[in-house]
């Protein structure tokens, strides 16, 4: 394999890709038969450190898309490559080891365990990872909780941390493992614009220092403008705009949302 370098912050590093999303659709059957058609031909290739940002509208389907990137989800049609390899081959065991050795999620409640210390929801992940990380996992939590700013408060559990730590916990928990991508969906959705932009800042740096692609959905255009790259979901399909563009994108889609209401009205 051909191994190619950019540079990124005056960094190089490999723009391999981490992601390679082409032609990708997902359709559901709804309750009546009827074929919804979420996604209708979706393109997007992530490269190895890069932060993106997918923007649309609320039922736009990003936590669809989301859900297909993180292997959670198969697609309809059209193919998903994960590091050079073909998703479709794998069974769902092998994606399952793939999606925990590789990807790191942050949503946007947290999802830590109520009952668990920070540190314990941190340690959880590690307990399946390699041999080498299992039997380092406490101080390879230890580390992590470190490096977000909470190396002093891992005996705590989740209620006796604000918002915007828990987010760093959860953030942690989802890079303890080093994944070469992060997949944040809505991460500053629960938390107040000064946390929500300490929570960007961190995943960024994260990206930066670990080399993870970030894939942020969001419907926040300040969150958009964070990333190096927008790409908006739209009728299906992902194109990529700048923020102005996205704004009005998305400005045009609450409008065309209204006069619809009207209609029904
Ligand atoms: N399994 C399913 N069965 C029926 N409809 C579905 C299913 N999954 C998603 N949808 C519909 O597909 C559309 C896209 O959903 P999705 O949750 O991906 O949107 P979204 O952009 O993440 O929205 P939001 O920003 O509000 O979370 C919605 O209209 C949703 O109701």
């Amino acid at each position: 394999m051909s191994h190619r370098a950019t540079l990124i912050d005056g960094r190089l590093v490999s723009s391999d890709a981490v992601l390679e999303v082409s032609g990708v659709t997902r359709e559901v059957t709804l309750p009546d038969g009827e074929t919804l058609r979420i996604l209708r031909g979706v393109d997007l290739r992530v490269g190895a450190g890069e932060r993106i940002a997918v923007l649309g509208r609320s039922g736009a389907g990003k936590t669809t898309l989301l859900n297909l990137l993180g292997l959670i989800d198969r697609p309809t049609s059209g193919s998903i490559r994960f590091r050079g390899r073909d998703s479709a081959g794998l069974s769902q065991a092998s994606l399952a080891r793939l999606r925990g050795r590789s990807v790191g999620f942050v949503f946007q409640q947290f999802n830590l365990l109520e009952g668990r210390t920070a540190h314990e929801n941190v340690v959880m992940p590690l307990l399946y990872g390699s041999p080498g990380q299992f039997w380092s996992r406490d101080k390879l939590a230890r580390e992590m909780l470190a490096e977000v700013g909470l190396g002093d408060r891992g005996d705590q559990l989740p209620r006796q941390l604000s918002g915007g730590e828990q987010q760093r916990v959860a953030t942690a928990r989802a890079l303890v493992r080093r994944p070469a991508l992060i997949l944040a969906d809505e991460p500053t959705g629960a938390l107040d614009v000064g946390t929500g932009n300490a929570v960007m800042d961190l995943l960024a740096r994260m990206s930066r220092e670990t080399g993870a692609a970030l894939v942020t959905i969001t419907h926040d255009l300040q969150v958009a403008a964070t990333a190096e790259r927008i790409v908006m979901l739209q009728d299906g399909v992902l194109r990529e705009c700048t923020l102005d563009e996205a704004e009005a994108a998305l400005r045009s889609d609450a409008v065309r949302g209204a006069s619809r209401r009207e209609v029904h009205a």
